[in-house]
């Protein structure tokens, strides 16, 4: 798809529009099936570029992938994975990268696990470390992918540590591979951050509905025994994410989108974002996004019609994401006005202006291959005319049907 161009809606939007299935709940349910032996049945699934990458991973390395309809993933697995012949190619999927980068380990034989050109930039190096305490052989020569990993075919024993500052996946990714060990796991943080919590803790209740041992001992440490998976079905819960655009659109245009979910129905972390989605035109002064990471444009871009200029902190993550989005988030939002978006250290400043709303301010938005970037400026597009968005496409990571969506509440979205 070319560029499209968003107009703004005359009026309130109103319709029904239930968000895909969460990708970070598919990518987990993916992998611990495929761990599992025997038949698993993952229903309200996100069928995305992330997720299609994971399950065509996983079907390199042995396991039996189905997809009866377009929500719907049934995974037959043997209890291990195999060798693949090829390098996994993961495109941009944070999860899968980290999720089997760890999972490798449990593989007899080498896997190298790649992306493409943003991912190679993602790092993993603290991923890495943690596996070679754990006495596995594996390389990342950049500190970022491709890193290849040789499997001794079980994922070890005895305690590992972690430093999750740059992510909580590096945990989520250890964890899920530990009941693969020969022995109890346990999994403790170094440093004091570890990124969205509530990631982990997702990770944590699928482990469980796969039949996992896992106890959190303390705010720091995870212990795991070495259970392996049963194989079971498992509904996944819509993306909270994704949800963020459908709220934040419903309060920019005074309009009531129904999600077919109440906002308080979903675990993922980013649900958190409804609250000062709710609290719009009147947003803090200051929002803490460590917690709500993803969540993070989706706001700043509602914060630039806010009352009062809104600063983001606890966001640096933000910067090693699908690309450096706190300088993203404040280029594009300067090009739509001077000034609107700034960066001070790794806070991000909106300077809130109500003004902008029923303004032309013909704007190109670049979406550095990004999904939110795109999916969030496209919110700017409700209330000013003239905003572009390049690359559409790029919504394929994780929400395909998003430019649909929009058009199903009656918003015109049209090649540029
Ligand atoms: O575990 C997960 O499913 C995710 C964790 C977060 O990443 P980090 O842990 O890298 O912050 C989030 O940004 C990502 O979209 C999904
Ligand atoms: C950061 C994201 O994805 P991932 O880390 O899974 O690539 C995201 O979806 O916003």
């Amino acid at each position: 798809m070319r560029a499209v161009r968003i107009v703004p809606p005359q009026g309130p939007l109103y319709g029904r529009v239930t968000p895909p299935g969460s990708k970070s709940i598919t990518n987990r349910a993916l992998l611990l099936a495929a761990l599992a032996k025997g038949r698993s049945v993952l229903t309200g699934a996100l069928k995305s570029k992330d997720t299609i990458l994971m399950s065509a991973a996983l079907r390199q390395m042995g396991v039996e992938v189905n997809e009866p309809d377009a929500t719907t993933f049934e995974v037959i697995g043997s209890g291990r994975l195999e060798a693949p012949s090829q390098p996994l190619f993961l495109g941009n999927a944070g999860t899968a990268v980290r999720f089997l980068t760890a999972a490798a380990a449990t593989v007899d034989g080498a896997v190298i696990v790649d992306g493409d050109e943003h991912m190679r930039k993602r790092p993993i190096a603290p991923l890495v470390a943690a596996l070679r305490s754990l006495g596995i052989v594996a390389n990342a020569p950049t500190d970022c992918p491709p890193v290849t990993i040789q499997g001794r075919g079980s994922f070890g024993s005895g305690r590992v540590e972690i430093d999750a500052g740059l992510s909580s996946q590096y945990v989520s990714a250890l964890l899920m591979a530990a009941p693969l060990g020969d022995g109890p796991i346990e999994i403790a943080l170094t440093g004091p951050d570890i990124g969205a919590r509530g990631y982990v803790n997702l990770t944590v209740a699928a482990m469980k509905a796969f039949g996992a041992e896992v106890d959190q001992k303390d705010e720091a440490t995870w212990f795991v025994l070495p259970t392996g998976y049963h194989a079971t079905d498992f509904a996944i819960e819509p993306d909270a994410s994704a949800a963020t655009y459908l709220w934040a659109a419903s309060a920019l245009t005074g309009g009531d989108i129904d999600l077919g979910v109440p906002m308080d129905a979903f675990t993922q972390p980013d649900a958190e974002a409804a609250r000062y989605i709710s609290m719009f035109p009147n947003l803090p002064p200051v929002i803490d996004g460590s917690q709500i990471q993803d969540a993070v444009p989706t706001l700043a871009v509602l914060a630039a019609f806010n009352n009062k200029p809104v600063r983001f902190v606890g966001i640096s993550n933000l910067r090693v994401k699908e690309c450096d989005r706190i300088s993203a988030v404040a280029t594009e939002l300067s090009r739509i006005r001077p000034g609107l978006g700034t960066e001070d250290g790794d806070d991000l400043i909106v300077a809130a202006d109500p003004a902008l709303a029923g303004q032309t301010l013909p704007a190109d938005i670049e979406t550095y291959a990004d999904h939110r970037i795109a999916m969030s400026f496209a919110l700017a597009g409700l209330k000013i005319n003239g905003i572009t968005i390049l690359d559409p496409n790029c919504v394929g990571k994780t929400y395909p049907g998003y430019w649909d969506a929009l058009r199903s509440l009656d918003v015109e979205v049209d090649p540029a």
